[in-house]
């Protein structure tokens, strides 16, 4: 019956992203909705598929269980990219250095967190943070404000985690509430302990040849670690990354860059962005609109990651919705040689890269090598 399950994204069938009121991830506690949108990128040429948004499920359930399977058949489907047993391994190799580090100089990593408001999805993401900090051996500091928090209340926590030496990493959960000044904050965490690599210094360095930024953002230093990981080479191919925002698209084009490929970004406001992305050998989605990059975007045999995490309605699932990426998996699963799956792709693989910046950031402050 999968044919079933896995109904054509080209089809007239609609399934809904999450309206506001409605969405349990934007909800506090009392119901009030805390946040207009999960995805912050609205771009008007992206609409039209917000309205015809297919039946494309999530849930690639009979594929991810066949790790690594290669395309045999006729009716070819991709290598999956298993994010969540790429990012268990990538927990086991730092436990392994965070007791090394331990045994030889008596320093544990640790990494501060602190999350304004209670966002159900930022909730939960600080949570499996903690965890997997937890689960390698790292310190965790967490610091819970309330919504209406001020900027200077956030500020003094991250002044006080920058004096203390059992710091190592510092990260402010995004996003913010929309009375604070985003920049302002981020720009208070000493670039020694930026973890996040959202520091424009560090945006810099990776922007410049020969210049080594002090952290990599986590999301796209998780997406080229797949592809390393995955033995995908990247040196040479045409790349493109859709969606250009300063956490995963700007980055992750430019570190694409660094390994050698050539790099196109694709955004709102580019009019052939379905040609451009056809030609690439290597396509990075991450614009934060629910299946959008159809089956014929792909040249057949590219590989694709899928950044998004986009919450559609889903009357079967007892959350209420799944979440969908911004590729329409089924199709694409028929095109491309290797995909990342939603869930369990990129999103594991963001949490082991900040646990991965924490070791190092606690490396370099002990030079320990
Ligand atoms: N300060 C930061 N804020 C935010 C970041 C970030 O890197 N730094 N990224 C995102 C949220 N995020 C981490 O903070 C994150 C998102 C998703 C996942 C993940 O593992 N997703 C799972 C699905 C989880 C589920 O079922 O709900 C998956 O894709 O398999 C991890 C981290 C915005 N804010």
């Amino acid at each position: 019956m999968a044919s079933m399950i896995f109904t054509d994204c080209s089809s007239s069938t609609t399934s809904r992203l999450l309206p506001l009121a409605r969405n349990p991830l934007l909800r506090g506690k009392d119901g009030v909705v805390l946040f207009r949108r999960l995805v912050t990128l609205t771009p008007p040429n992206f609409t039209s598929y917000r309205r015809t948004l297919t039946l494309c499920s999530s849930s690639p359930s009979p594929l991810t269980h066949v790790t690594a399977s290669l395309a045999t058949e006729a009716s070819a489907t991709a290598k999956i990219i298993d994010g969540k047993s790429i990012a268990k391994q990538i927990r086991d190799e730092i436990s392994v250095e965070v007791s090394r580090m331990k045994d030889a100089i008596g320093v544990v990593p640790g990494l501060a967190v602190i999350i304004v408001g209670d966002r159900k999805d930022s909730v939960t993401y600080v949570r499996n943070k903690r965890k997997a900090c937890e689960s390698v051996g790292i310190n965790s500091f967490e610091v819970r404000l309330p919504e209406d928090s001020t900027e200077q209340d956030v500020v003094k926590f991250i002044s006080d985690f920058n004096d203390d030496s059992s710091v190592h990493g510092i990260l402010v959960q995004l996003p913010l509430p929309s009375h604070m000044n985003e920049e302002k904050i981020l720009d208070a965490v000493r670039i020694e302990k930026d973890v996040d690599g959202f520091n424009p210094l560090n945006i810099g360095c990776l922007a410049m040849r020969g210049r080594e930024p002090m952290f990599v953002p986590c999301t796209p230093k998780g997406c080229i670690e797949l592809l390393h990981r995955s033995d995908i080479s990247i040196k040479g191919k045409k790349a493109v990354v859709i969606g250009r925002s300063n956490i995963v698209g700007m980055p992750a084009a430019l570190l694409l860059q660094n390994e050698n490929a050539t790099v196109s970004i694709v955004h709102s406001r580019t009019p052939n962005a379905e040609e451009l992305t056809r030609q690439a050998d290597i396509v990075i989605a991450a614009v934060g609109v629910p299946n959008m990059v159809k089956g014929n975007w792909i040249k057949p045999g590219a590989v694709v990651i899928d950044v998004g995490i986009n919450p559609v309605e889903d009357a079967k699932s007892s959350r209420g919705y799944r979440l969908v990426g911004d590729v329409c998996y089924e199709e694409v699963v028929k095109v491309a040689s290797a995909i990342t799956p939603v869930p369990g792709g990129v999103g594991p693989m963001t949490i082991a890269m900040l646990l991965t910046n924490t070791l190092i950031s606690a490396k370099r402050a002990h030079n320990f090598e």
